[in-house]
């Protein structure tokens, strides 16, 4: 018997030139009507969420806050620190960012996904005219043990100009709108913590620091056989100062509970969007915020897509500790001077480690 395509993809080469070099990604995969995982995508057994060590804790939730000015300012201030500084994860509702805009940046993920593979492979980090624009799968395959069932397209974001002229169509115009309108939330979540770290303003050295460069993702998760061998991310922390993520109704995104023992779903809820503290806020914090590991199942029967605003520092900022944290109470600083683009480098050259990556900025 001539083996077919689906009994082909248990090569690691068909599988790679199909996937990756072809650029079907797995959504391809799922078009070809595979009934069983390729093995390639077969999870550790520790990685799964059917093992015990990996309990959902259905009675705990991220905190959900209302950041509409009909309450009292204060208490919008100060349920964002604390759900900063114990949870690093919480949802926001009545943020100001339009429906219509969330809408159709979602709509727009499913434009571009819905693209040939000829047209998408054009952006594939071979392929892409600008380092700036990358559609892949999965998180880094060259260093993972076991691949992700995700594609994704990642903008990274310099000017109007450039985007409008090297985003791919099917998209731009909505993902700019998302990151535009997002502008105004963005800067009002960082007054309010750095206010909290006795930074009294944002000024433009600080600006730069916080929020200097932006980029965007659009996650697509295919439905995916044998769900439960693979996962859509595997546990990691974002590298960002904060990532705004907009989460469609499917579900799937679970975070770590504090005593690390299990993990917390963060429910989908129209309209809201789900804030996380990343890495480069708790070094310049200086641990006050935290940044949480968190993942993603892959889905049996639901196609989901996700679409995230990495806020980061600029690539050639030194990021550490800021001076008004340690210089308070004379507090020793927990973290050394990186240069940002060093750290993501480190971050995406390895597999997801969870919550290794900080360990790159800690003093021991
Ligand atoms: C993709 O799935 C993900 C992503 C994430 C992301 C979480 C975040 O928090 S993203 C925020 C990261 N911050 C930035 O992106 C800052 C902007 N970065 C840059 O401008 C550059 O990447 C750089 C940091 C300055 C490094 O530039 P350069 O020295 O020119 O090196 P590069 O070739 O660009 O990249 C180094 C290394 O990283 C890989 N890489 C870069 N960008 C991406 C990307 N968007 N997705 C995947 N991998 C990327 C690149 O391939 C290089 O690796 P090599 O092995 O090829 O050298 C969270 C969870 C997810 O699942
Ligand atoms: O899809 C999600 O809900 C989360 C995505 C994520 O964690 C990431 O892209 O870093
Ligand atoms: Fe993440």
């Amino acid at each position: 018997m001539a083996p077919t395509r689906s009994m082909m993809m248990d090569s690691p080469s068909d599988l790679n030139e199909f996937v990756m070099i072809q650029g079907n990604g797995v959504k391809g995969l799922y078009e070809m009507g595979l009934k069983t995982l390729p093995k390639q995508y077969i999870q550790p057994l520790e990685e799964r969420m059917s093992m015990m060590t990996n309990k959902v804790v259905p009675q705990e939730s991220i905190p959900i806050i209302d950041m509409s000015n009909n309450n009292n300012n204060c208490d919008v201030e100060d349920a964002i620190c604390y759900a900063a500084e114990k949870w690093g994860f919480f949802q926001v509702i009545n943020h100001g960012v339009p429906t219509q805009v969330l809408e159709n940046v979602k709509d727009a993920t499913y434009r571009f996904y819905e693209l040939a593979a000829e047209e998408k492979v054009k952006y594939t980090k071979e392929n892409s005219p600008t380092k700036h624009v990358r559609y892949g799968s999965s998180f880094s395959p060259e260093a993972e043990k076991a691949l992700e069932w995700k594609d994704y397209l990642s903008l990274f974001y310099v000017s109007e100009d450039e985007a409008i002229a090297t985003w791919p169509y099917a998209c731009r115009n909505e993902a700019l709108e998302y990151m535009k309108k997002s502008e105004a939330l963005i800067k009002r979540l960082l007054n309010i913590l750095m206010k909290r770290l006795n930074v009294k303003e944002i000024d433009e050295i600080k600006e730069a620091v916080l929020m200097g460069s932006k980029r965007i993702n659009l996650n697509y998760y295919p439905v995916c056989p044998n769900h439960d061998l693979t996962v859509a991310i595997g546990r990691h922390s974002d590298v960002s100062t904060l990532t705004i993520l907009l989460q469609d109704q499917t579900g799937g995104l679970f975070v770590r509970t504090e005593d690390r023992c299990g993990w917390i779903h963060v429910p989908p809820i129209p309209g809201a969007l789900v804030i996380n503290i990343g890495d480069a806020l708790q070094i310049m914090s200086n641990g006050r915020y935290k940044s949480i590991e968190h993942r993603v199942t892959a889905n049996g029967s639901k196609t989901r897509v996700s679409v995230p605003i990495f806020v980061n520092p600029r690539p050639s900022d030194v990021i550490g500790p800021f001076l008004e944290v340690l210089a308070s109470d004379g507090e020793k600083a927990k973290y050394k001077n990186v240069l940002y683009s060093d750290y993501v480098k480190h971050f995406f050259r390895k597999a997801h480690d969870g919550k290794m990556t900080i360990e790159y900025a800690k003093i021991t």
